[in-house]
């Protein structure tokens, strides 16, 4: 059976990620999302295990020492990473599975699947991205800051993803990132004829 493909999208805070995210897996119910862990504590509504698993430093580290994390990096003083078993076991099934994750961890993966699609969603300006953040109203004024200065590093790091997309409008943003599923589905289909064609007696 063919392997699943593993989509990687990141890009600063508040850009919309989980936004875009969460818009897609309603037009595409058959892309998976992982999961991941995280020491943050929970914002209003979030729920364990649907949206993180929320877990203690030393849970997290307990996860670290036994190598199930598939990537893990500490982002503005907390703790995320990416559960091994469920991607692998996922992408082993035939299935696509969606990673939300910032640059530090998403260049990680990118060493370990460098056949992963890697999306990046950049925001129409700064001062965009910082109201967005803002409005969310779910950051303190330090955290914002703190962000939004990570911001400005995560994108100078855009050159190494395959692909970048502006999450001006949520629907277009959606619509690009199919795009992109739909061409790399058919990209891989081409190699895997072409190497068939080649191998035929
Ligand atoms: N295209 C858009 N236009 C206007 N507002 C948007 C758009 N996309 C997302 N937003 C808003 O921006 C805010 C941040 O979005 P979201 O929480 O999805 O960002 P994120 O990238 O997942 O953030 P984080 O990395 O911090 O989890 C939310 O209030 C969301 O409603
Ligand atoms: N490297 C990883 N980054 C992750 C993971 N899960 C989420 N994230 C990213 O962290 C920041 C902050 O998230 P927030 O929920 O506190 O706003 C954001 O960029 C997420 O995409 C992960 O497993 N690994």
């Amino acid at each position: 059976m063919d392997k699943g493909l593993l989509l990687v999208l990141s890009g600063p805070s508040g850009v919309g990620k989980g936004t875009v995210c969460t818009a897609l897996r309603k037009r595409a119910p058959e892309l998976i999302y992982s999961v991941s862990a995280t020491t943050r504590v929970p914002r209003q509504g979030e729920v364990d295990g649907v949206n993180y698993f929320f877990k203690s430093h030393e849970q997290f580290k307990h996860m670290i020492e036994h190598d199930q994390l598939l990537e893990w990096a500490e982002y503005v003083g907390n703790y995320y990473g990416t559960p091994r078993d469920f991607v692998q076991k996922t992408l082993d099934q035939g299935l696509d599975i969606i990673l939300e994750i910032e640059v530090q961890g998403a260049l990680k993966v990118k060493e370990k699947f460098p056949e992963g699609v890697f999306v990046f969603l950049m925001p129409p300006s700064l001062q965009e991205l910082q109201s967005r953040i803002v409005g969310r109203g779910t950051e303190s004024e330090e955290t914002i800051m703190r962000r939004m200065t990570a911001a400005v590093e995560e994108i100078a790091l855009m050159q190494h993803y395959d692909y970048a997309v502006v999450n001006d409008h949520i629907e277009s943003a959606c619509s690009r990132i199919q795009s992109i599923i739909t061409a790399e589905h058919c990209k891989r289909e081409r190699v895997m004829s072409q190497l068939l064609d080649s191998a035929r007696l």
